[in-house]
């Protein structure tokens, strides 16, 4: 089974995920566990039901398996229609059932496969019958990831079940060599303190690949533990054709289902072992909120000191040292070409033609920037030439940022992380070119603003540039993109977004301190300095 990354829908990000699974009619396992397990954490779920259950937080007292020819023609049906980005296996309860998904795999071929070798539920019931156990293990073969718990570990690998997390993982390893995939051995039914995890690798993958991935977790007291394996199945297969990555996917997964355990105390559902509370963060209230108003609220102080930085009433004043002020183009020189080149990539991530065309022409814009302050402000005023000079360590720390995220993050971390440049800049420009006007009005002979009795303001020419009607436009453009994107993200993202764009918007704060602190730092005794050899 291919288990290259996943291409779930670009435009919405949310992938379709296919369980093929018993129902549970308490809702606690099963198809019904499935189904909220991927709602609540980013995917759209299908469900193709293999055998029906009669059931409650106490046990089960029959099964129902509809004759699989109906179960084929519902594979099928889904298959011809929808793109499939992976598949969660759970209860198949007989060998023909097994034997018939296999077969629809191997013709349908969907991209990611988790298959939850369901044997016996929580309660103690038989939910896989004997002869079966031998088709579930040819299924394994096709998966991209096996999930046992210890009790259907020690079954695959015909051994005891484990009795302490070492043996777990041996018998893991043996699992993983069986049946050449990657395995999950998961720690829930071991005791304990904490309740780990660990990602096996396939024996393919383990040659100069990645190694076992220990998962920790620390164990939620709760006897409501029912449908455990389903639901961290499905929000896995949901988390990597969101994520492309097996770590991080179950690494989001096992988080989300920690919370779920923590809130299941919560519900109110049977006598026995309840359900896992799988909406406890809510539908995220932040899918309904614009991402520009969180974003601009939470950072409202930094706005406020930003404004309020020497660096910006020196400017208005006209009283800024040149040195600093040359020492801000230069920075900003090399600034805009490092954020150049991480536009073009938000322009190679982005989801849509009109997006794409939206990031080159703003990578486009910054060089001609750039150029055009080496041209007119650095070599005419300051002596400083193109490419001269190191970036300082606030533009260093920015530009490692920016590119981490155009790295690691997706599209809409990276929309997130470029966004400060945009709206901080065009609301400094909005403050200065306001205060310079009021200013101008209080004191019409003065500075700022031409031609007063201690001359004409020094930084005229540049506080003109603030006005660029072109530089609001597209500031609009980049703000209503985030909001796009933000509408689109898993709530992952979201919170990956939102720390992308305080990072961003930190440093952009920081930027235009950095002259100030510089020539702090320079007027600090020689011993003090950085890189003082102390005797
Ligand atoms: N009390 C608990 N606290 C925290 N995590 C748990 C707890 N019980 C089970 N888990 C986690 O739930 C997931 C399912 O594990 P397990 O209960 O072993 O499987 P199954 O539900 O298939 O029997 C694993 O990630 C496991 O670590
Ligand atoms: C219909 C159905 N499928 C699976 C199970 C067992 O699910 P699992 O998640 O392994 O749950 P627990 O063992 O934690 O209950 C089931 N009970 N019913």
């Amino acid at each position: 089974m291919d288990t290259a990354r996943t291409a779930c829908d670009p435009i919405s990000g949310i992938p379709n995920i296919l369980s093929i699974a018993g129902s549970d009619p308490s809702g606690g396992a099963g198809i019904q566990a499935d189904i909220k397990s991927i709602s609540a954490t980013g995917g759209y779920a299908m469900a193709v039901v293999t055998a029906l259950t009669a059931q409650n937080t106490r046990g089960v007292t029959a099964v129902h398996t509809p004759p699989t020819d109906f179960l084929r023609q519902q594979l099928d049906a889904i298959a011809e229609d929808v793109r499939i980005d992976a598949v969660k296996i759970g209860m198949l309860g007989s060998a023909a059932v097994a034997r018939c998904v296999g077969a629809w795999l191997d013709h349908a071929r969907p991209p990611v496969v988790v298959l939850d070798p369901v044997m016996v539920a929580t309660s103690g019931a038989r939910l896989l019958d004997d002869d079966a156990v031998r088709a579930v293990v040819d299924l394994a073969r096709r998966a991209s990831l096996v999930t046992p718990n210890i009790a259907e570990l020690a079954v695959l690998v015909g051994a005891d079940p484990a009795a302490s997390w070492s043996a777990a993982l041996e018998q893991g390893r043996v699992l993983a060599v069986r049946l050449g995939t990657r395995v999950l051995v998961k720690g829930g039914h071991l005791p304990g303190e904490r309740c780990p995890d660990a990602l096996i690798p396939a024996p393919q993958d383990a040659t100069g690949g990645p190694d076992t991935v220990v998962l920790d977790g620390c164990r939620v007291p709760t006897e409501n533990t029912h449908g455990t394996g389903c639901s961290l199945s499905s929000a896995i297969a949901t988390r990597f054709a969101v994520t492309g990555d097996w770590p991080t996917a179950v690494r989001e997964a096992k988080s989300w289902l920690e919370g779920a355990l923590q809130g299941a105390d919560l519900l109110d559902v049977g006598a026995g072992s309840g359900p896992v509370h799988h909406f406890h963060a809510g539908p995220d209230p932040r899918a309904h909120q614009r991402f520009t108003e969180l974003a601009w609220r939470d950072i409202g102080e930094l706005r406020r000191n930003l404004l309020e930085l020497p660096f910006l009433t020196a400017l208005m004043e006209g009283d800024l040292p040149a040195t600093d002020f040359a020492y801000y183009l230069q920075q900003d020189a090399l600034y805009l070409r490092d954020y150049s080149a991480v536009l073009a990539r938000a322009a190679a991530m982005a989801p849509a033609e009109d997006e794409q065309l939206f990031w080159l022409s703003a990578a486009t814009s910054c060089l001609q920037t750039e150029a055009e302050l080496h041209r007119t402000w650095l070599s005419g005023k300051t002596g400083i030439r193109a490419g001269e000079g190191d970036a300082g360590p606030v533009t260093r720390a920015y530009c490692d940022h920016l590119r981490a995220v155009a790295g690691r993050g997706s599209y809409a971390e990276l929309v997130a992380a470029v966004l400060p440049c945009f709206w901080l800049y065009a609301a400094v420009g909005d403050h200065v070119q306001e205060r310079v006007q009021e200013r101008v009005q209080e004191r019409p002979q003065g500075r700022p603003g031409g031609h007063g009795p201690s001359g004409p303001h020094p930084y005229a020419a540049w506080i003109a540039t603030y006005a660029d009607p072109g530089f609001a436009e597209a500031t609009a453009r980049a703000k209503q993109i985030a909001d796009g994107a933000h509408r689109r993200a898993s709530p992952v993202e979201r919170t990956a977004m939102l720390a992308a764009f305080r990072w961003s918007a930190a440093y952009e704060r920081d930027f235009f301190d950095a002259p100030r602190a510089r020539a702090a730092a320079r007027r600090a005794p020689a011993d003090l300095r950085e890189g003082a050899v102390l005797a």
